[in-house]
Formats: structure tokens, C-alpha cells, sequence
């Protein structure tokens, strides 16, 4: 379903990421860990088609990502990859159904699931809420809510867990690997949260620089 192969990138050629391969079938699910600066989030938007590698090849359920371009790429993208930022990404001006629906537009994807993942996620209260009334919890599984909305192949986190209370840190980590295992997604969770690597003993570590 995810597969990463040779993958290479600097971003100064002296300070060249050593970067693990990784294959994951559907509904396996991975830890990327590594201390600040090893490479992380960089991986992360490689493997979500934000960022393209200098070398190597990214397939997600065959498609060799990066053969796709632009608008294609964007499109793919919407439709089979759900990304949870570290930092909630929801338009606070919108209330979280406008969110919702609004992933589902620009993956041309039908709207019909949003009050069911809501109510896995318990926030189906919030619905008609503005996103800046949410608390940081809230807003974190709104984010999560938004990367599923469009039932993804791929679900990416990065450092899901960082701003939230342990009771929140763990909602958060069950909610993820529920929703994955429910749609056979494989996923893949950066973090350097102690309280996340308890919860996935498959774990790969971002060496030093090569
Ligand atoms: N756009 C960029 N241009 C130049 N250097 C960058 C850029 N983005 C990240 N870096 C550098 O690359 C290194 C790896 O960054 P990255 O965010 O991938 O690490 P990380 O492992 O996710 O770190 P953290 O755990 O602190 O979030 C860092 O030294 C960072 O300063």
C-alpha cells in the first residue's frame, strides 16, 4: 500500500537525511521516530507528496507518487492521503462541518460520512462550531476528522500528540490507529511522544545525517 525505496534528501548537500526504506500493507501501521532534526517531517511530506525526494520512489497502492504532477498530484493526494498536522491546519473562520465538507470538495469525494466520523471522533457536538471556539483537543480531532473524511489509503500524523494532555494524547493515538485499522489504511505516526511508541510496536529510527 506505502512503499518508500531509496529515498534521498538534503536540504544542504553536507547534511544528507539517512532514510529507512519502509513497506506497509494496508491497515499495517508505523512509528517513525528520531530525535529533533534527524529528518522527521521531512520524510512525512515526501511520503504525503508534499515534498518531492532527490532520489528514490514513493508508490501508494501502485502509483508511483511522483510521476503524478500539479493538479494530478493534488488530486491524488485529496483522494488517498490523509494528512494530521502537528499544528491543527482547519480554517478557523469556518465551523468544523465546513471543514469537513470542504475536504470533500476538493477531493471530489461525497459528504455523506461526516456526521459518522464525528461521532467516533465526539465531536459531532461541535458541528455547527466555529473552529477558534474548539480547545487545542478539539481542534486536533477536527484535524484527524478532516484527513478522514475522504476515507484515505494512507493516513500520515505528525507529532499528533505534541500540544495535548495525556487523557487527550491518548484519545488521540486510539482514535488514529481505530480509524486506520476501520478503513485498512496503512498509517504512519511521527513522533518523539513516549506516550505514542507504548501504542505501535512498529517502529522504524531516523539515523543521524550520512
Ligand atoms: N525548508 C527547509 N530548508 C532548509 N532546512 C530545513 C527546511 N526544513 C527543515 N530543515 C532542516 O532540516 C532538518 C530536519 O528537519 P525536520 O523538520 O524534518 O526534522 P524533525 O526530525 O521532524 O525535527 P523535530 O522533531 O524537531 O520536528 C532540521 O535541521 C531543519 O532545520
Amino acid at each position: 500500500m506505502l512503499e518508500a525505496k531509496n529515498l534521498e534528501f538534503y536540504y544542504q548537500e553536507k547534511q544528507k537525511f539517512n532514510i529507512p526504506d519502509i513497506n506497509l500493507a494496508p491497515g499495517e501501521q508505523l512509528l517513525i521516530i528520531g530525535k529533533s532534526g534527524s529528518g522527521k517531517t521531512t520524510v512525512l511530506n515526501m511520503l504525503g507528496g508534499l515534498l518531492k525526494p532527490l532520489n528514490g520512489e514513493i508508490h501508494i497502492d501502485g502509483t508511483s507518487l511522483y510521476s503524478l504532477k500539479g493538479a494530478k498530484l493534488d488530486k491524488f493526494r485529496g483522494k488517498n492521503i490523509g494528512i494530521i498536522f502537528q499544528k491543527p491546519h482547519i480554517l478557523s473562520p469556518l465551523t468544523v462541518e465546513e471543514n469537513l465538507k470542504l475536504a470533500n470538495f476538493f477531493s471530489g469525494k461525497p459528504s455523506e460520512k461526516i456526521d459518522g466520523i464525528l461521532k467516533e471522533l465526539g465531536i459531532y457536538d461541535k458541528k455547527k462550531s466555529k473552529v477558534t471556539t474548539l480547545s487545542e483537543g478539539e481542534a486536533q480531532r477536527v484535524s484527524i476528522a478532516r484527513a478522514l473524511a475522504n476515507s484515505p489509503k494512507v493516513i500520515l500524523a505528525d507529532e499528533p500528540t505534541a500540544s495535548l494532555d495525556d487523557a487527550n494524547a491518548a484519545t488521540v493515538v486510539k482514535l488514529l490507529k481505530e480509524q486506520a485499522e476501520k478503513f485498512n489504511a496503512a498509517l504512519v505516526i511521527v513522533t518523539h511522544d513516549q506516550r505514542v511508541k507504548d501504542h505501535i510496536s512498529n517502529q522504524i529510527t531516523m539515523g543521524g545525517l550520512v
